[in-house]
Parts: structure tokens; C-alpha cells; sequence
């Protein structure tokens, strides 16, 4: 290819990991890749990937908050088109959320052909303001909705890439009694499970409490009180605000109990885990439950919503689901069917495709 692939992703890891397994699957290929993100999703961004930051917002709330991210959208689409000028990619990946949405916009203004990746099992908003400058969109469940019905835009079902290091291996054989739990709250944690998870522990039966190996994420406002809480329990928990060896530790887990955001799911189908999933509630258009519902209908997870998260329900499912290994290892055979281990090659070889056939 005579210019780079130009990755447009911002905001949330659930959004900028996917992008990065691209970026990586590209590079792979002795591809040249440039990232245009915003100042959320450039945390994310390590190595010696071209990256540039440009302003983005979003266009919702009050009438003042609409009209500032509407500002901040115009800045960063013409900050967009000094990076298209400049790199001169060939063909665009855009992953949704609004930080994508001024590079992806300047790239349609500049003839190079978009690709949208949708992360969700509900097509994103900011992927559908989107979606008319776009020649193909690539789908991380066959049963996604709201995708755009328009007869010329293509459509392929990839998967939602995961970072390296999700590869199922074989489970380890396990010679002790332990259980593992792993807690994750997405990018951001989630405050739900610091008040509950210990407050289901505390019910469970002391012989099935003993058994627990527990490691939890908590937003760092939670940190301290929910090591008391634990400690209360006799229990030693490894805590943090944010796990940098999910792989591992997910790898290594029993049941992991999580949000249902995007890549935590597709995570968990790669390593081929059993999870609990308690969706977001304020995702937008609920594409949590959508994207949970698509594990808990395949037998691969359960599905338990926020309002029946109780710490009565949690430590019912915890003890039910601890008094049946066959269960989980039939939720775990379940993942492993529904993973898509080679999505961010497929993607790649979709986004090539789309390069070449735009070559004059
Ligand atoms: C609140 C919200 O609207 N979140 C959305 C956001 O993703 P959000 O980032 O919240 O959630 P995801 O599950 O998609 O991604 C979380 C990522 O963080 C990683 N992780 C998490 C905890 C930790 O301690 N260490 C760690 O590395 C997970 O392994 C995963 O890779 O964009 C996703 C993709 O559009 C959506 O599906 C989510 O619904």
C-alpha cells in the first residue's frame, strides 16, 4: 500500500482496544498504520503507533452541553483534515464512540474509504451519524441491531478484536479446592459490585466462602472500604483500580463476574470463561443487555440485570454455580464456541480490501 491505514478510536478502553488489535494485526503485515484519538483514548495508546489527538465531544445533554460538543466536533474534523493531508491514508477504521466521529467524517470528505467496527450488539450512535459516509460496516454479532438498512453499505460479521494475550489454552488442571473469582467494572470499574460483592460473601456459607481466591477491580474512591469489608470477612482479596494482567487472571478464573461491555465479552469467549454478567444500565440504547444477552441465550453466561443484583441473588447464583463444576464447564464449551479469535485479521483483511479497490 503506498499510505498508511488511518485508525480513528477515542474515549473508553472498550473502544480503543479493539482499534489497537487492528493497528497491531496491520502492522503485523508491514502495513503502516496512523491512530487519530482524543485526550481520553490516547491513555491507551503505548508502543510506536503514529498517533495523533484531536478535540471531539459529544453532541448530547442540555441544550449548551449540544452545542459545545457540536463546537468541539467542527475543531476536530478540521484538525482531522490536517492529519489526512499530511499522512494521506488510503482507507479508514472508525470504532464508534463521538471521539471517532471528526476523523472519520474528514476521511469521507477526502474520497478515502470508511470501514466502521461496531464493538456492541446495538449499532452506536455515534456509528450511525456516521454510517452514511460509509462503504462497510464489520459487526461483532451476527444479531446486531440498528444497523443502518442501506442497500450499497456492506456489511461482514468480524468479531470485536481483543488485545494479545487472550488465547485460550488448555484449563489448567487443578489439583486444590480453590475457587477464583475475578470482578471487573470495565474500564472505569463499577460501583455496583464494591457494594455487593462483599455483601454476598458475607451470606455465603462459611465452607464456600473458605474456598474463595477473590481479585477485584473498585474505582479508587472504593478501594479502602471495600478492603474493610472484606477484611471484616476474614478474607484476603487482591484489589485494584485497574488490573493490568486480565489475560492472566482471567485465564486462571473459576467465574468472573463483570459489566457486559465489549471487549470484557470478547475477552471472555477467547479465554473460553463462565462469567455472571450484570449489563450497565445507562449504556446507551442498553447495549449491554443486548450484548449480554447474546452469551446468557447461548448457555455461555448469566445474565442477572443491576435491579435483581442483589446480595441475597448474588451469593444464591455464587453458591449454585460453586456446587456445579459441570455447569460451568459447559458455560465455558459454550464460550469457546461463540469466540472469534481472528477478528482483528479479518478486519484487517477487510480494511486492505477496502484500500485496494479504492486504488485509482
Ligand atoms: C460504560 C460504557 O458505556 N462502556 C462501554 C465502553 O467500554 P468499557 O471500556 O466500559 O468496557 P469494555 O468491557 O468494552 O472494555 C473494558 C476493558 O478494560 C479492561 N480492563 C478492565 C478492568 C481492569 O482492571 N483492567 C482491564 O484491563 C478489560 O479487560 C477490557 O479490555 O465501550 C464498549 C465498546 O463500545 C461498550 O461495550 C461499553 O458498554
Amino acid at each position: 500500500m503506498t499510505g498508511p491505514i488511518l485508525i480513528a478510536a477515542g474515549g473508553t478502553g472498550g473502544h480503543m482496544f479493539p482499534a489497537l488489535a487492528l493497528g497491531q494485526a496491520l502492522a503485523g503485515r508491514g502495513q503502516a498504520v496512523t491512530l487519530i484519538t482524543d485526550q481520553r483514548g490516547a491513555r491507551y495508546v503505548g508502543g510506536d503507533l503514529p498517533c495523533t489527538v484531536v478535540t471531539a465531544g459529544s453532541p448530547s445533554g442540555s441544550a449548551a452541553a449540544k452545542v459545545q460538543g457540536l463546537v468541539r466536533l467542527a475543531r476536530g474534523f478540521v484538525e482531522s483534515l490536517g492529519v489526512l493531508r499530511r499522512k494521506r491514508p488510503v482507507a479508514a477504521a472508525a470504532f464508534g464512540g463521538y471521539a471517532c466521529v471528526p476523523a472519520a467524517l474528514a476521511a469521507a470528505a477526502r474520497g478515502v474509504p470508511v470501514l466502521i467496527h461496531e464493538q456492541n450488539a446495538v449499532f452506536g450512535r455515534a456509528n450511525r451519524l456516521i454510517a452514511s459516509f460509509a462503504r462497510e460496516v464489520a459487526l461483532s454479532f451476527e444479531a446486531t441491531s440498528e444497523v443502518p438498512a442501506r442497500a450499497d453499505l456492506r456489511r461482514i460479521v468480524t468479531g470485536n478484536p481483543t488485545r494479545p494475550g487472550f488465547t485460550a489454552a488448555a484449563a489448567p488442571a487443578r489439583s486444590d479446592n480453590r475457587f477464583r473469582v475475578l470482578v471487573l467494572g470495565g474500564s472505569q470499574g463499577a460501583r455496583v459490585f464494591s457494594d455487593v460483592v462483599p455483601a454476598a460473601l458475607a451470606r455465603l456459607a462459611p465452607e464456600l466462602r473458605a474456598r474463595l481466591d477473590l481479585a477485584q477491580q473498585c474505582r479508587p474512591e472504593d478501594l479502602a472500604r471495600v478492603r474493610e469489608a472484606y477484611a471484616g470477612l476474614g478474607l484476603d482479596v487482591e484489589l485494584a483500580s485497574f488490573f493490568s494482567d486480565v489475560p492472566a487472571r482471567m485465564a486462571a478464573a473459576d467465574l468472573v463476574i463483570a459489566r457486559s461491555g465489549a471487549s470484557t465479552i470478547a475477552e471472555l469467549l477467547a479465554l473460553a470463561r463462565p462469567s455472571l454478567l450484570v449489563p450497565y444500565p445507562h449504556a446507551a440504547d442498553d447495549h449491554q443487555t443486548a450484548n449480554a444477552r447474546a452469551l446468557d441465550a447461548a448457555g455461555a453466561a448469566v445474565l442477572l440485570p443491576q435491579p435483581a443484583l442483589t446480595p441475597e441473588r448474588l451469593a444464591a447464583e455464587l453458591e449454585r454455580l460453586m456446587h456445579d463444576p459441570d455447569r460451568l464447564e459447559a458455560m465455558a464449551r459454550a464460550a469457546h464456541r461463540l469466540a472469534r479469535p481472528d477478528a482483528a485479521e479479518r478486519l484487517a483483511d477487510a480494511v486492505l480490501a477496502l484500500a485496494a479497490e479504492a486504488r485509482p
